[in-house]
């Protein structure tokens, strides 16, 4: 997080007071930092140097601002999209074709042709019958489509179970055993060119082993392939290195750490590799910056009533996510505390009987490492009109999506006559 960080007693990112953001854009407002982006991307592609020519495809899933990603496409990344609208934000935001992959179980043929007209990487077939539409699909383009299928290696990936992916009870990829027969059926589609594996196992993992086990069973998977005819050109190792949020929990891995052991398993391969970073890019290049709205009494510690909500960063709610919470400009002194949102729902709660920075209304607080899976869950609910989004770079910052004025969520609905009447 060094690029957020005190200068003087108050926190900035990079050279800019977060205090100057909160008074020009108002609160909630997700901040990231340009030099933290640039600095993972160097990391994550160092820890692979020595492969030939990876392909690392951004998830766009896990942040997908269009500042972020024009960012990351100038520093060369690729992109891994899981719908229509990501792979149209990919493109526009000047991430080539030739670097995007498309996963996701429930690509829809509008999609597929989407995809097929702007001659993407690849796409990771989940299932037979998915093979079978992007067959047809792709054959009423003329064209081919270069595929590879996404594994089910049933692994543990020892991670929150709700983004687990990697168990034979997950509704991802196609089961291990069943692999030679899905590829021998996908050799039969016209409208099919099958280049590759994919695997991806969970997201925010702490340990390397179970990636390791999974990797070596798309290793032994490639050879069993390559012995019944299939070309096999691609492995995509996917993503879900995690980033440490909670100081009390394992440190995760380092990219070094995980480009060693990728290096060494994938010896002999002979693929093009690839790779679907999302949360290690991401997350600790951005903070959402809340203003205390109130502090009320507790029965056991005080609540502090923060102007951001569940609905703006979501993590907490859905997986019980711990995110360190900074007061911007802390008057040196510590107690414990309950920290909340507006929202009329208990699981409003980002933090309960915290130790943290003693704050009262008026005063800024940051939620850290919330560059990833942030405003990319936000939703509107309760009518609060989405996060804004800033993007810094050295003393130079701009908002990057603009806070909707409430009127929009209104206007939205049309109410029809018939129902006025
Ligand atoms: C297919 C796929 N690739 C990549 C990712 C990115 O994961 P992470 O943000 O954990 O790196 C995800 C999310 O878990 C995913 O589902
Ligand atoms: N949304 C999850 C990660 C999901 C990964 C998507 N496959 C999180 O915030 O941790």
């Amino acid at each position: 997080m060094d690029h957020f960080d005190y200068v003087n007693g108050a926190m900035h990112v990079e050279q800019v007071p977060m205090a100057q953001i909160a008074q020009a854009v108002g609160t909630p407002v997700y901040i990231y930092s340009t030099a933290t982006l640039t600095r993972h991307v160097n990391v994550f592609r160092d820890a692979l140097s020595q492969l030939s020519d990876p392909l690392i495809a951004f998830a766009v899933k896990a942040n997908p601002n269009g500042a972020v990603l024009a960012t990351l496409a100038k520093l060369g990344l690729g992109a891994d999209v899981v719908s229509g609208g990501e792979l149209l934000r990919a493109i526009a935001a000047g991430i080539p074709a030739n670097r995007i992959v498309f996963s996701g179980v429930g690509k829809t043929a509008e999609e597929m042709r989407l995809a097929l007209e702007h001659g993407i990487f690849q796409f990771n077939l989940e299932s037979e019958p998915e093979a079978e539409m992007l067959s047809e699909v792709a054959l009423s383009m003329g064209k081919k489509a270069p595929v590879a299928y996404r594994i089910n290696p049933d692994v543990d990936a020892g991670t929150h179970a709700k983004i687990s992916t990697g168990k034979s009870e997950n509704k991802f990829g196609i089961p291990y055993d069943r692999a030679l027969d899905s590829y021998a059926a996908a050799r039969d589609l016209p409208g099919l060119d099958v280049q590759g594996v994919a695997v991806h196992i969970g997201s925010q993992l702490t340990d390397l082993t179970p990636l390791e086990a999974a990797f070596t069973k798309v290793g032994a998977l490639i050879e069993q392939l390559r012995a019944a005819g299939h070309a096999i050109r691609t492995a995509d190792l996917g993503g879900g290195l995690g980033v440490p949020y909670d100081p009390s929990l394992p440190i995760p891995p380092l990219p070094q750490a995980y480009g060693e052991m990728v290096t060494r398993v994938t010896q002999g391969w002979n693929v093009r590799l690839m790779f679907e970073p999302g949360r290690v890019i991401v997350g600790n290049a951005g903070a959402l910056l809340s203003r205390v709205v109130r502090v009320k009494q507790g029965a056991q510690a005080p609540f502090v009533i923060v102007d951001a909500a569940m609905n703006d960063l979501m993590r907490p709610s859905l997986y019980d996510a711990w995110h360190d919470i900074r007061a911007v400009d802390p008057v040196g002194r510590r107690a414990t505390a309950n920290v909340v949102g507006p929202v009329c729902e208990t699981g409003d709660t980002f933090a309960m009987h915290r130790d943290m920075d003693v704050v009262q209304a008026g005063d800024l607080v940051a939620f850290m490492t919330a560059g990833a899976y942030g405003a990319t869950m936000a939703g509107t609910y309760n009518s609060r009109p989405l996060t804004p989004e800033v993007l810094v770079s050295g003393d130079k910052w701009a908002v990057v999506r603009a806070r909707p004025p409430i009127q929009a969520l209104i206007e939205a609905d049309s109410i029809p006559d018939w129902v006025k009447d």
